[in-house]
Order: C-alpha cells, then sequence, then structure tokens
C-alpha cells in the first residue's frame, strides 16, 4: 500500500483525489494552508499537489528535503515556476501537468499530430469553459493544447499566442494560436481545439464529465512516478505516448 499526500486537500480537487486513492487501494494524508508540508513530504512515498501557485516553492522545498516524488496538478504557473520545478528535478522526480487525465493526454496527441499536418491558413483556437470558482486564464489544459499546437506547427508560443482579445483588436495573425475562457456553473472542465480552415473547420474536443477523470489519472501517475530516477516527467511518458 502507498502513501500519497495531498496539498489542498479539502480543496474541490483534493476530496476527489482522496476519493481517487481510496479506491486504489492506498492510503492518503494531505495538508491545505498553513499545514506542515514538511512532516507530509516525509510521511508520504509521493505527494500530489492540486491547490495554489502560491504553495508550490515551500512544497518543493520540502520534497527535495525529504526526497520525495511530486505531481504538481496546479495550475496559474508563471516562468519563476517552472524554473523552480527544473531546479527540484534534479533532486526527486517531478511531474508538472495542467491535466492529470488520459483523454486530455491524448487530445494533446492529437492535436500535435493536426497542427504538424495543417498549415499556418488553418487558424487555431482554444475554446475552454470551467465553473465560476476557477481563478486561473487561460486553463492550464488550453495552455498545454496550446502548447502541443505550437509544437507540431514548429512555432513558439510565447511569441504566437492571441490572448484576452477585446476591442479594436485588428485582424488575428496568421499563425497564431487564439485562446478564449469561458467560467459559470460546475463545468468541470471543457475544451475545444477549433481549426478554422477557409470554407471548413476541424474541432478537436474533450468534456470532463467530473474530477474524477484527472484524481484517477493523478493517482496512476504518482503510482508510476515512485519508480523514476530524479527528473521533469510529463502525462505522456507516464502513459507511453511519448
Ligand atoms: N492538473 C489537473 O488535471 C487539474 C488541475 N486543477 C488545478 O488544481 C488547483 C486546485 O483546484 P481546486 O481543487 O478546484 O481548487 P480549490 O480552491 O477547491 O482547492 C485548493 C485547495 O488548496 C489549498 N491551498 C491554497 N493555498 C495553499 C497553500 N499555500 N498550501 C497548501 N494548501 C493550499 C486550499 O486551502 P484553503 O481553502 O485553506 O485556502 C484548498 O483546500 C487549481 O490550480 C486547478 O486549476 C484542477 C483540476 C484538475
Ligand atoms: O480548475 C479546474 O477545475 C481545472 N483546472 C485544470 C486546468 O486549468 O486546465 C484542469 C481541468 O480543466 C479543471
Amino acid at each position: 500500500m502507498t502513501s500519497i499526500g495531498i496539498i489542498g486537500s479539502e480543496g474541490r480537487m483534493g476530496v476527489a483525489l482522496a476519493a481517487a486513492i481510496a479506491e486504489a487501494g492506498h492510503k492518503h494524508c494531505g495538508v491545505d494552508k498553513g499545514g506542515n508540508v514538511l512532516n507530509l513530504a516525509s510521511d508520504a512515498d509521493v505527494l500530489v499537489d492540486f491547490s495554489s501557485p502560491d504553495a508550490l516553492e515551500a512544497t518543493l522545498d520540502a520534497c527535495v528535503a525529504a526526497r520525495t516524488p511530486i505531481v504538481i496538478g496546479t495550475t496559474g504557473l508563471e516562468e519563476r515556476h517552472h524554473y523552480l520545478i527544473d531546479d527540484a528535478a534534479k533532486d526527486i522526480a517531478v511531474l508538472q501537468t495542467g491535466n492529470t487525465s488520459l483523454g486530455v493526454t491524448l487530445l494533446a496527441h492529437l492535436v500535435r499530430e493536426a497542427a504538424t499536418r495543417l498549415d499556418a491558413d488553418w487558424d487555431i483556437e482554444i475554446l475552454e469553459m470551467h465553473h465560476g470558482k476557477k481563478v486561473d486564464a487561460p486553463s492550464g489544459t488550453a495552455l498545454l493544447l496550446g502548447q502541443a499546437a505550437a509544437a507540431g506547427r514548429g512555432i513558439s508560443l510565447d511569441t504566437s499566442s492571441e490572448r484576452g482579445r477585446d476591442g479594436m483588436t485588428g485582424a488575428r495573425g496568421r499563425g497564431n494560436i487564439g485562446f478564449a475562457s469561458l467560467r459559470g456553473g460546475t463545468v468541470a472542465g471543457d475544451h475545444d481545439v477549433i481549426f478554422a480552415g477557409a470554407e471548413e473547420m476541424i474541432t478537436l474536443s474533450h468534456r470532463a464529465e467530473n474530477r474524477m477523470i484527472f484524481a484517477r489519472g493523478a493517482v496512476r501517475a504518482a503510482l508510476w512516478l515512485i519508480h523514476q530516477k530524479p527528473d521533469r516527467y510529463t502525462m505522456p511518458q507516464v502513459l507511453g505516448l511519448s
């Protein structure tokens, strides 16, 4: 039986994750804001983080000190957080992803494939909708799908994304990747990647019906990560897609 520590254990994902861990026959412990993350990292075999970007630095420090691998599912991360993750991954196994579900991991694979085959005359737009309590936009998944599309197209997302259109924006840039975010109700997470060509359109979509898909994927990733050497890993590696 594996002990999985949850950062953000009382949140929406923390509760779903605890259920998925129990369902898989493992045990869990957890912390929320103000909890002792070093104790948690020392007691658990692996941590899973679904909390807030503010928690990340202390969490990684604790994991490195305790030599405990970690799955990071928290979104809204900035460039400085990715540097912290790269640094920690020199000492421990770290898997960071904007979406732990198997469906989105496969979707990203398909998006990359489509973007490889369709030239820049096909406008790529990514539309996401989430529940009204979500605090970051675009979603981590939308950004992950944008990275997949950019990789397929051989461009950098940093210099080719169009976000937050409002007012006299001018025409969209050829080859750019656009993002739009909707918020409302209890939507667990919907994503559409639209390839809009001349007089035809392809849409690749994923609908999360509830949070258990993220939770089960995170458990699968955590159990896999325990057996990996220090490095930074991705969901496609867990699923053998890369
Ligand atoms: N990668 C994926 O597949 C998925 C990622 N997510 C991401 O997971 C994150 C959490 O989502 P969700 O569960 O809906 O959010 P919630 O707001 O419901 O839960 C967040 C939890 O984290 C806790 N928390 C906040 N700050 C800290 C801190 N500094 N240290 C420890 N715990 C802290 C909160 O405690 P308190 O209430 O005391 O502040 C709360 O219990 C988001 O970034 C979301 O986008 C969500 C679903 C899937
Ligand atoms: O906050 C959420 O709820 C979700 N967050 C992740 C994201 O930002 O993509 C994953 C999922 O879509 C649910």
